[in-house]
């Protein structure tokens, strides 16, 4: 973490309503990061069996309902629960928020609707994905008209502890979650598939995940540390006239329609809920 940082979240409490599974893994990841001790981070949650295990693993302050959480008054309150729920949330917590910065993570809900229903608080946006919790995740941040450039700073800060964190328009934030918020479901549809090739070409299940595993996160590796294209990595691996060359031909038409699509309808599914 940087002085900069350090300085922008000293002293912060963060509170979470809702410890599923981006919750959890942000209260995971702000513990493990350093960012912030175990006591400056609460969560509350319907669900017991959720608290006590973020508890144990992570020392955060753990509560039973979302009241008795804002009632410490937090000065960071970050919403992680569905956008179906977060309405009545909202609703129920309009008058406790006051003042607070307010980070909404719900797919779809545009800074319009969280600033109509929360007047009196200053509002960011953010779409993270699930990597945040080994803080290796991205997040799109947007801040709203109530939210100062100070409250994008801090708000910035925070996610930048738990991966890449990059302010944005709204409209690209709603972008960005088609593509980097769902990505790891499609990186990990990918390794479940080439895992069944595998399989179905012979492997045994087990060798086949780990070594497809072990592949991805080598790739991501490399493409990280050296900036070097993705297309000029493939001609590392395609020996003219080889086996890859005859992969690709099959796989490349259907891996770039199929995620053309992926990504149209989950920018519909964002419009969607943004309509509630
Ligand atoms: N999952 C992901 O990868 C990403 C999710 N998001 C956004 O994060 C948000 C949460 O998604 P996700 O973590 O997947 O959902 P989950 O259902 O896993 O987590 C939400 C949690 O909030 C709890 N909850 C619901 N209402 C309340 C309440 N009033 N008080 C306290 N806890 C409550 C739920 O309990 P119960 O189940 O009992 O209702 C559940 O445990 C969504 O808005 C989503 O759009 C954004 C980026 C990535
Ligand atoms: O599926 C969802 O709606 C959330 C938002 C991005 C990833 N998961």
């Amino acid at each position: 973490m940087s002085d900069t940082e350090k300085d922008l979240l000293g002293g912060q409490t963060v509170a979470i309503i809702g410890a599923g599974s981006m919750g959890g893994s942000i209260a995971r990841g702000l513990v493990e990061s350093g960012a912030l001790p175990g006591e400056q981070v609460l969560v509350c949650d319907h669900n017991p069996g959720k608290l006590a295990a973020l508890a144990q693993q992570a020392g955060v302050r753990t509560f039973a309902t979302s009241a008795e959480m804002l009632a410490e008054k937090p000065g960071i309150v970050v919403l992680a629960v569905k956008p179906q729920v977060l309405a009545a949330v909202l609703e129920q917590h309009a008058a406790d928020l006051d003042g607070a910065l307010v980070v909404s993570i719900a797919a779809g809900v545009t800074l319009a609707t969280l600033e109509a229903a929360l007047p009196g608080a200053r509002v960011v946006r953010v779409m993270p994905n699930l990597p945040v919790s080994v803080r290796s995740g991205a997040s799109a941040i947007t801040g709203g008209a109530s939210a100062g450039e100070a409250d994008v700073a801090t708000v910035q800060a925070l996610f930048a502890t738990l991966g890449s964190a990059k302010v944005m328009r709204e409209d690209q934030l709603d972008a960005e979650g088609a593509v980097v918020g769902c990505a790891p479901a499609y990186f990990a549809l990918m390794v479940d598939a080439l895992t069944r090739a595998g399989i179905r070409a012979g492997l045994r299940a087990t060798d086949a995940r780990e070594m497809v595993n072990a592949t991805m996160l080598g790739v991501a590796e490399s493409l990280a540390a050296s900036g070097e294209h993705p297309r000029a990595y493939m001609e590392r691996v395609t020996s003219p006239g080889g086996t890859t060359a005859a992969a690709l031909y099959e796989l490349e038409p259907a891996l770039v329609d199929g995620c053309y699509d992926a990504v149209d309808a989950a920018l519909a599914r964002t419009a969607e809920l943004a309509r509630g």
